[in-house]
């Protein structure tokens, strides 16, 4: 389970989230959706542990900054930080040995098979191509079996074939009882799979509501987003 509990992050004087909670509870996928710069990759960030923010964020009750925290937590960025000197199956080993996993490769195997880069294990990072680095960032995050999953734009970039197997993984972890929290503006890309969304706008949570309560409304998830953020932008307007 993740917990963001009241947490502000301020980036000099620009508040970049403001007050923010929400939770994640195992077994669901939550979108986080708002306009550009409305605080997304930020509260992404603060829960990765890295960056410092005033606030709670607990991993399964954990504090996100412990170590029993970071092992329970998979962090997939926006954009891939590879090592240019290791090749891709030695960064599956440098995460086996940060993780102290056992038993790995046959796993590192099959997420490198799932997502099309069997054949590219001796590349170095710096060779890969900019969606070839994203699927080993994916490969790398999805290694340790993390019981919270951060993805943060995750389908970006990647081609039709990753895209499916990335979405099929996500509901396979979501059925394993894993917490997702994933982080897009393509909403017809989650369309199906979505359990909870929480939307940002200027850095606050603007609204949250659950698939359950969408259905039970008549809304979907495109006519609520434009809603809030539409009428948000309209009223920030009016105030000023
Ligand atoms: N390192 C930084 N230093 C200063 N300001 C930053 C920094 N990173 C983000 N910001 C600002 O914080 C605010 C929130 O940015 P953030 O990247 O969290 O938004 P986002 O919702 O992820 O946007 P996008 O959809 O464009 O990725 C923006 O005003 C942005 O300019």
């Amino acid at each position: 389970m993740l917990s963001v509990i009241d947490v502000t992050k301020k980036y000099g004087k620009l508040i970049a989230n403001d007050h923010v909670s929400f939770e994640v509870h195992p077994g669901d996928i939550s979108i986080l959706l708002g306009p550009n710069g409305a605080g997304k990759s930020t509260i992404i960030k603060c829960i990765a542990g890295l960056l410092k923010f005033n606030g709670m964020i607990l991993i399964n009750k954990n504090e996100n900054k412990s170590l029993p925290a970071k092992r329970d937590l998979g962090y997939i960025p926006e954009m891939p930080a590879l090592y240019d000197m290791l090749t891709v199956w030695e960064h599956m080993e440098f995460i086996a040995r940060a993780y102290s996993l056992t038993d790995w490769k046959d796993r590192a195997e099959m997420l490198l098979e799932r997502l099309e880069l069997d054949d590219k294990k001796k590349k170095l990072g710096s060779d890969l191509s900019k969606g070839m680095q994203q699927k080993v960032s994916i490969c790398c995050g999805l290694l340790p079996q993390p019981k919270v999953i951060l993805l943060d734009e995750p389908l970006v970039g990647l081609d039709p074939h990753a895209i499916k197997e990335l979405k099929n993984m996500i509901v396979e972890y979501k059925n394993e009882g894993a917490a997702i929290l994933i982080s897009t503006h393509m909403l017809d890309s989650v369309a199906d799979f979505w359990d909870s969304t929480n939307i940002m706008m200027d850095g606050r949570i603007a609204a949250k509501r659950t698939r359950k309560e969408i259905e039970g409304s008549g809304e979907n998830l495109e006519d609520l987003f434009f809603k809030i953020t539409e009428k948000e932008k309209s009223t920030v307007g009016e105030e000023r």
